[in-house]
């Protein structure tokens, strides 16, 4: 997978070059690199094959007999239908997520400039002016640490739901069967309780000593993938591509936010910029 999300970076990489502009709309960018990757992993295609996949899904499904989504894979328990749907969510779940964590990454970084020289020098330290590998993915720390911040104070999958099964008491509620719960990640990742009186500020220092350091006595502390058996699958796969995209762009540019950037982040299904995010490059 490393080499194919690579391949994408590359691409948009040359495509920035090519434009020559130097202010950007990150979040644009970000939505067709991360369904690039996702359409060459998923479908072994590109974004615009993707997109046409997902159309010719629907008329598929239009047209699929009853039967032939009762056909159960042997062993699995799986019908077409069940693949299909999986392909759906791997899709959508696989990129407009990845898109927006780097979208605040890139802004956070964008302002805090001193963690962007950090960044940068780390990068250089473990990949020079080669593109990433999986070797060292694991080495950036203080990548990883800016990772985390932007997910605790932007957390794209700012909600997860859950269903109560059987009468269950939390403190003074009870809560009875079939009760849907919404539990929102963006209170607990700002509680000053467990993150003190500068839970709003960015400080990708807190995760210096990992994640478990920080919420060990509270793991519903910090919830950017969700928690427990639904936890989110994709991720490692979201880390590595996040690690991988911003270090090609430290390797290739310098960067600041464009004073044409208004800050408006909106819930709709995901946290996300309302008009994007302008970001002005300047090769290094
Ligand atoms: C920064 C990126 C991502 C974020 C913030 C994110 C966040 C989440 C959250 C909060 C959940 C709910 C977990 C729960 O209820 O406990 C979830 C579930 C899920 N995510 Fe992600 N996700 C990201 C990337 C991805 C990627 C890249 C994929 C696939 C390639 C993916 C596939 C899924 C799937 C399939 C589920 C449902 C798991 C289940 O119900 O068992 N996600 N994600």
């Amino acid at each position: 997978m490393v080499p194919t999300m690579v391949e994408s970076v590359d691409m948009m990489l040359k495509r920035w070059k090519d434009a020559g502009t130097k202010e950007k709309d990150v979040h644009e960018e970000f939505l067709t690199m991360t369904s690039e990757v996702i359409s060459k992993i998923v479908f072994g295609s590109n974004y615009e094959e993707g997109k046409q996949i997902f159309q010719k899904q629907g008329a598929l499904i239009g047209l699929a007999a009853k039967q032939l989504s009762k056909i159960r894979l042997p062993g699995f328990g799986l019908s077409i239908q069940d693949i299909i749907d999986e392909c759906r969510t791997f899709y959508i779940a696989g990129h407009g997520t990845i898109s927006i964590l780097l979208t605040w990454a890139t802004l956070l970084l964008g302002i805090h400039t001193e963690w962007q020289e950090k960044a940068r020098e780390e990068v250089q330290q473990v990949f020079g002016n080669q593109n990433p590998s999986s070797e060292g993915i694991p080495r950036l720390k203080k990548m990883s640490m800016i990772i985390n911040e932007t997910l605790r104070l932007y957390p794209p999958g700012i909600s997860t739901t859950r269903k109560v099964q059987k009468e269950t008491h939390v403190g003074d509620l009870v809560l009875p069967p079939n009760l849907n719960l919404q539990i929102p990640a963006l209170p607990f990742h700002q509680d000053r309780g467990t993150w003190g009186e500068d839970a709003h500020l960015f400080k990708p220092e807190r995760f210096s000593e990992g994640v478990a350091n920080v919420v060990n006595s509270n793991p519903g502390a910090f919830l950017p993938f969700g928690y427990g058996p639904r936890i989110c699958v994709g991720n490692n796969f979201a880390i590595n591509e996040s690690k991988i995209t911003l270090s090609m762009i430290l390797q290739h540019y310098r960067f600041t936010l464009s004073p044409n950037y208004v800050h408006a982040p909106y819930q709709h299904i995901t946290l996300r910029p309302k008009s994007g995010v302008q970001i002005i490059f300047q090769a290094l």
